[in-house]
């Protein structure tokens, strides 16, 4: 349940100012009892109830530059994600977005192509109205058949651009750590629930689906008052379960929505990701934990770019609150299942008009 936050929490740990106990016990089945991670764990818990919103630091590493290669060996050591592919990918981003809008468009999104692809500025609609930002949406592949015939509006491959040349490749590394580190957040979130380490994973989230959005919103012209119509994107929540946005370091454009209906800022902290509660965690919290309004409004003379990365549960789940957090808050069941990909195909389809 939000409060009236006036400020983003940051997530510490003990020894250290980062998630680093639970990057180092993920996968030890007695993690709660190791006092850095029942710090990170109450941390969490904290952050999840009063806001739906926190930073994490991306980095356990620092690297002066980055490499496919370092990259596996950073895999392999399970570490987080290292700061200089988290600024590599919002450079290639800004690259993209530069370029001619036929070029950009060459892969443009459709019904067709599953949803997947570049949508230009005004395309992508919140609650009825355009909004300005331009993009690449991608998904998790979705194979004929595969979950039956409320998958079809998805089904297909992404549509990835050959222009920067590496663009495909540094973007596939990403989200492959970004699933690796949203699946280490959600053990530590299951134990903030109150349930088990694996309470997220199994039949619920054992096999994630994800959501990855490359965004970028054209900053204000000189002399030109802010209108309605120049909203970067209107007021949402994720569906999902957690979102990783790796946003520009100089530009203050995410607002989060807190109980009395002020906007805080979530004004950038270098070498963090702002992370957010989808409508999924809601759900199993049974509402113990928000998940959050947000919109993005870029005041900006310049040009802000922003990739947010979203950890969902498995397509075809069916998602109802936990026992545990049914004790917790009350006792009663305050919300019936909802299949997880449904609720995704109904939302892609309204956010585009044909
Ligand atoms: N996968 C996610 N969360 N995408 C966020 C997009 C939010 C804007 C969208 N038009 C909407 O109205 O939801
Ligand atoms: O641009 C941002 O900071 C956030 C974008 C966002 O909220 C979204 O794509 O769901
Ligand atoms: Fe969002």
């Amino acid at each position: 349940m939000a409060t009236d936050f006036k400020s983003i929490p940051l997530i510490v740990a003990f020894h250290g100012a980062d998630i680093s106990p639970l990057l180092a016990n993920w996968d030890d089945p007695n993690m709660a009892e190791d006092k850095g991670v029942a710090e990170v764990v109450r941390q969490l818990d904290q952050a999840c109830r009063e806001a739906g919103f926190f930073y994490v630091i991306s980095l356990t590493i620092s690297s002066a530059s980055f490499s496919i290669r370092q990259c596996i060996v950073i895999k392999q050591k399970g570490h987080g994600i290292p700061d200089s592919l988290v600024k590599e990918v919002r450079s290639v981003t800004r690259k993209f977005f530069d370029l001619p809008y036929e070029e950009k468009t060459k892969i443009k999104l459709s019904a067709a192509t599953g949803y997947r692809g570049y949508q230009r500025v005004g395309e992508n609609i919140t609650k009825g109205i355009p909004d300005m930002h331009e993009a690449i949406d991608c998904y998790r592949e979705v194979k004929q058949g595969m979950y039956g015939a409320f998958s079809n509006p998805l089904e297909g491959c992404n549509e990835w651009p050959t222009n920067p040349p590496n663009f495909r490749h540094l973007m596939e590394v990403y989200i492959s750590l970004c699933t690796d580190l949203s699946r280490k957040i959600m053990r530590g979130i299951a134990l903030a629930l109150g349930g088990s380490v694996d309470e997220l994973e199994g039949k619920r989230a054992g096999d994630p689906f994800w959501v990855f959005r490359i965004i970028g919103y054209p900053g204000v012209s000189c002399g030109h008052d802010m209108a309605n119509s120049d909203i970067g994107c209107g007021a949402h929540t994720d569906y999902g379960l957690l979102t990783l946005v790796n946003q520009d370091d100089d530009i203050t454009a995410l607002q989060v929505r807190n109980l009395s209906g002020e906007w805080i800022s979530a004004v950038p902290i270098p070498g963090t990701f702002v992370c957010n509660i989808g409508d999924m965690l809601k759900i199993l919290s049974n509402g113990l934990y928000e998940s959050t309004l947000h919109r993005v409004i870029n005041k900006s003379p310049k040009y802000r770019v922003c990739v947010a990365y979203f950890y969902e549960p498995n397509f075809n789940a069916a998602i109802e609150p936990l026992d545990v957090c049914i004790e917790n808050s009350g006792g009663t069941k305050k919300f019936e299942a909802a299949v997880y990909g449904k609720h995704l195909v109904s939302k892609i389809l309204t956010n585009f008009v044909d």
